[in-house]
């Protein structure tokens, strides 16, 4: 047979040879564009719009896709633990944040590292970052980082003290306050006064107002003017040169670094007043708010509260910097936990900047009875990971929308179901974009958290909890959420409480004495 096409091909006369190569051509295009054309449209498509992302996978398997508005092209929705790898750990600078995402992200955080896209462009600036927020230097920054968060504790204490022992407060003021007051420290050498001051109070209200980090903040302008000051050669001309000319051991701060940046002209000032408005709000506001989930969680769960106090009663003094690495595990757990059921960014949008072909782990099974085992997609294609609803998953942790820190002490589920982030999980993502401030946070949560729980008992007022996809994710009490999700620092009285502390015994700065209640009830 081959013999014979070969002996026709050779007898054949030259219009046969065109023909015969336009036929190649067709098939080689064919062939290639079966290859790069989008099988998004042939997934499964959940028929009712408006049920959670978790139903759905329950129904329609980790990948599928829903119909996006005005005719858009369907948005591919992924939880395949395969899938996802591919885009946040290898493909990730393939994948940008969408048109919708991207102005969101400049006008809460800033043009900083959050923002940036392109892969020179991003690492560019993660060198710059990345080396102020190692092990080594979250563990020198750990006795400033303790100092800072007591402040704002000892501030809390005598607020409940001077109410008698019993009183409420809203935990997200007190838990902002103290993260702001944090970073500021750490971070920029700069005073937020434990919370209080008026740049502080401008950026939590302006928080909640949603405005632009760089314009609006009158705080960050007063924060900046050093910095514009230094640039213009009023300031301390010599304290950028004396920051360059200090040893390698002492530039690692943040600060440090970005202004050494400015001085070697790799950064220019308006990206300075980028980077610091980026890590202010990024660094703040999601530690702050995981406090606050937690909080909520032991006020409804007095076993797991107590079995963590027990937990800290083992550790003589305040818990050190080591201790909280390896002497803590169930508030390691306490962590994992509700990381893993409230991630602050509750799912990621992306829109693939080229064609590609996403692996699945776990083949889809089509309508029509085939096996889609991976999903080929073209540019322009918007995918969204559902981080909060596959982090809960039954199918994954038997029971995942149950608060149980103890899963984190037992056998987890079988590797190949989970994610490969931190704690297997996507709570601080994954791969080359994956938070870089992780290790500062999960440190300044551990003070902050173990702190309130040594001096407070948190009880539940059964108010009940609503949760809004803003910035990040936020509760709300039910029948208030109007009136939005963060508390003005100026007119507390007149804002409901999302979360509060209530506190029913005598006061000391002892352990042992203090008790508290959680309550989610409105404060007056
Ligand atoms: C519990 C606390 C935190 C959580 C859960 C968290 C989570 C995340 C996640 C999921 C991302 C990826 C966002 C995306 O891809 O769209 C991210 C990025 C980022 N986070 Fe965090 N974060 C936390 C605390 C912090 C802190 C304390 C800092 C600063 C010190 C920080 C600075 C940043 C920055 C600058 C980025 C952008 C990184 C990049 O794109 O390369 N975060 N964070």
């Amino acid at each position: 047979m081959l013999y014979s096409l070969a002996h026709n091909y050779l007898i054949m006369d030259s219009s046969g040879v065109v023909l015969t190569i336009a036929v190649v051509i067709v098939c080689i295009g064919w062939t290639l564009r079966a290859r790069t054309e989008s099988s998004v449209h042939r997934l499964p498509l959940p028929p009712e719009p408006g049920r959670a992302f978790r139903d759905w996978i329950n129904d329609f398997g980790l990948t599928f896709r829903i119909q996006a508005a005005l005719k858009a092209p369907d948005i591919l929705v992924l939880s395949d633990p395969l899938g996802i790898a591919h885009i946040v750990q290898k493909k990730i600078y393939d994948y940008h944040h969408s048109k919708i995402v991207r102005p969101r992200v400049a006008r809460l955080l800033g043009r900083g590292l959050g923002w940036v896209e392109g892969e020179s462009e991003h690492k560019r600036m993660r060198r710059l970052v990345t080396p102020s927020l190692t092990a080594e230097n979250i563990k020198a920054m750990s006795v400033d980082l303790t100092e800072a968060a007591s402040k704002v504790l000892s501030d809390l204490v005598h607020t409940v003290q001077s109410d008698g022992g019993r009183c409420k407060v809203n935990v997200l003021t007190w838990t902002n306050k103290a993260t702001l007051n944090i970073i500021g420290r750490v971070a920029f050498m700069h005073d937020f006064e434990s919370g209080n001051s008026a740049e502080a109070r401008d950026i939590l209200g302006a928080r909640r107002a949603g405005v632009s980090a760089i314009s609006k903040y009158t705080g960050f302008l007063t924060l900046m003017q050093p910095f514009s000051l230094a640039l213009h050669g009023k300031w301390s001309r010599e304290n950028i040169t004396s920051v360059m000319a200090a040893p390698k051991a002492e530039q690692k701060d943040l600060l440090s670094r970005l202004l050494i940046a400015v001085g070697e002209k790799e950064l220019s000032e308006a990206e300075l007043y980028e980077h610091i408005s980026t890590f202010i709000i990024a660094g703040q506001e999601t530690t702050s708010q995981t406090i606050a989930f937690s909080l909520m969680e032991l006020a409804r769960h007095p076993k797991i509260q107590q079995r963590l106090r027990e937990e800290l009663k083992t550790i003589s003094g305040e818990p050190t910097y080591e201790d909280f690495q390896s002497k803590l595990p169930y508030l390691d757990a306490v962590l994992r936990e509700t990381l893993r059921i409230y991630p602050p960014l509750p799912y990621f949008e992306r829109v693939a900047m080229k064609p590609d072909v996403i692996p699945l782990r776990y083949a889809v099974r089509l309508p029509n009875g085939q096996e889609m085992h991976e999903v080929h997609i073209q540019a322009g294609q918007t995918v969204i990971i559902p981080t909060m609803s596959l982090q809960r998953l039954d199918s994954v942790w038997g029971d995942g929308e149950v608060f149980r820190p103890e899963r984190w002490l037992e056998q987890l589920p079988p590797q190949e179901k989970l994610c490969s982030g931190w704690s297997n999980t996507l709570s601080f993502s994954d791969g080359p974009r994956a938070c870089p401030g992780q290790r500062l946070a999960i440190f300044e949560y551990k003070v902050i958290l173990s702190a309130l729980v040594s001096r407070f008992v948190m009880e539940d007022t059964g108010a009940k909890m609503l949760y809004k996809i803003a910035s990040s994710l936020q509760p709300l009490v039910e029948g208030e959420q109007e009136k939005g999700f963060f508390v003005d620092n100026k007119s507390e009285d007149k804002m409901f409480a999302i979360m509060c502390l209530l506190c029913h015994a005598s006061l000391s700065p002892t352990k042992t004495n203090l008790q508290t209640a959680t309550s989610f009830r409105r404060f007056k």
